[in-house]
């Protein structure tokens, strides 16, 4: 079923791991298009190492271009140790946060929920991890990964590494309405998490989200340093709906948030902000299990998904295939990452025909798509 709109989209698989997770995403994009479940235009760019590689730059200029042209970006993932001795510039992760910033994306969601089934996979007993349900909002496109001055320079003799965190008070207002926004969706909770104990860019992100937060008076806003939330994210994660946080803690809680959940293979991401949004996993390219096909490509289904809800306004094709990778779950399929006894074990590629082929069913269920 078309709505006369044909969407350009846009994907990145990258390096590692991310080639075979997109691989079958991108065959279901393309049997979307074959049967007409929806109008689509989609094409393939190079990023990360492999671009590096094949143009000797990690974001080509062409790859910008493209992703600017497009309604949304789907990433897969870069990096590897192969790159990691190049200079800043020419690494792949600088890549990353080119094409974050190129676009705009400013606001980095990262939902963290327990699929039932998954229960026994997380590493909390099942009472502790009951009902985890939260949100990351993670500053994606200042802080400490973009201040100045950075670089590692030589003073007196000694060599000095240099990063400097920094926010200024757009920047925190923007991502805070973001968050309490979202909380209204949800539970109308907003964690803020910082470190104003120690740290003056905390300070002021503490006094602007305060600000922010009086244009919300139906959420409740309540402050925790990072140390504390690393702490009570695996005391209590239940405790947490919407936390709003910037780029470094961001990147740390959600990583640990995933394992509440039972695996990284399973936790999606949508950044978005600009008019181009982007949607990758929140892992990386997993260079020990590269090449194996044991990769779980959940998540890489699981962006997809936020990709169709918020850049295409497709809920209801969102909402069937997170279904579509509950049903796998449901039915005791597991890649190597989230098995457990007497689970069907399988690799990326059949992970990813099961829940193609679990979508297609379910569509077809709802009389949408042949
Ligand atoms: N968005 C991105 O592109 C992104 C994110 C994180 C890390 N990286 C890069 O990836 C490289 C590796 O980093 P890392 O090892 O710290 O983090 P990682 O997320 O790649 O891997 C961490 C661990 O999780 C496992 N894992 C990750 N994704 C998985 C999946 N889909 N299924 C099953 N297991 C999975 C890996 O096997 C590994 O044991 C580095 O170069 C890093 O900079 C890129
Ligand atoms: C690879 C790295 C630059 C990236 C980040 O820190 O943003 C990654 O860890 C992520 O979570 O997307
Ligand atoms: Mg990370």
């Amino acid at each position: 079923m078309t709505h006369g709109k044909t969407h350009k989209i846009l994907l990145l698989p990258g390096d590692g791991i991310g080639p075979e997770v997109m691989a079958p995403v991108s065959a279901l994009l393309s049997e979307m298009v074959s049967r007409k479940t929806i109008d689509l235009q989609v094409s393939e760019a190079l990023i990360g190492g492999s671009a590096y590689d094949r143009t000797g730059h990690p974001l080509p200029a062409d790859t910008v271009a493209r992703a600017l042209d497009s309604e949304a970006v789907l990433l897969a993932a870069v990096g590897g140790p192969k790159y990691d001795t190049l200079p800043y510039e020419h690494r792949p992760e600088r890549a990353l946060l080119g094409i974050r910033e190129k676009l705009g994306a400013f606001a980095n969601l990262r939902p963290a929920k327990l699929f039932p089934q998954l229960a026994n996979a997380s590493t909390l007993k099942p009472e502790v991890i009951r009902g985890l349900d939260l949100v990351v909002v993670r500053e994606l496109t200042g802080g400490i990964y973009f201040g100045s001055p950075r670089g590692i320079v030589t003073e007196g003799g000694v060599r000095v590494g240099i990063n400097t965190e920094r926010y200024s008070e757009p920047e925190i207002e923007r991502i805070a309405r973001v968050a309490f926004n979202v909380a209204r969706s949800r539970k109308k909770k907003v964690t803020s998490v910082d470190k104003a104990n120690v740290l003056e860019s905390s300070v002021l992100w503490r006094e602007v989200v305060v600000r922010v937060a009086r244009e919300f008076p139906d959420v409740t806003l309540e402050h925790m340093y990072v140390d504390n939330a690393a702490m009570q994210l695996v005391r209590n994660p239940g405790g947490f709906d919407v936390i709003v946080t910037g780029n470094i803690f961001g990147d740390i809680l959600s990583d640990e948030a995933s394992q509440l959940t039972g695996s990284i293979g399973m936790l999606a991401s949508a950044s978005v902000g600009g008019k181009t949004g982007l949607y990758e996993p929140i892992h990386g390219s997993a260079p020990d299990i590269a090449g194996k096909d044991i990769a779980n490509p959940s998540a890489m289904f699981l962006s997809l998904a936020m990709l169709l809800d918020h850049s295409l306004g497709e809920p209801a094709l969102a909402r069937t295939l997170e279904k579509a990778v509950e049903s796998v779950l449901e039915e005791g399929v597991r890649t190597r990452d989230i098995a457990e006894p007497g689970c069907t074990l399988v690799g990326c590629r059949e992970m990813g025909e099961r829940i193609s082929r679990a979508f297609f069913r379910l569509l077809e269920s709802l009389g949408r798509g042949r």
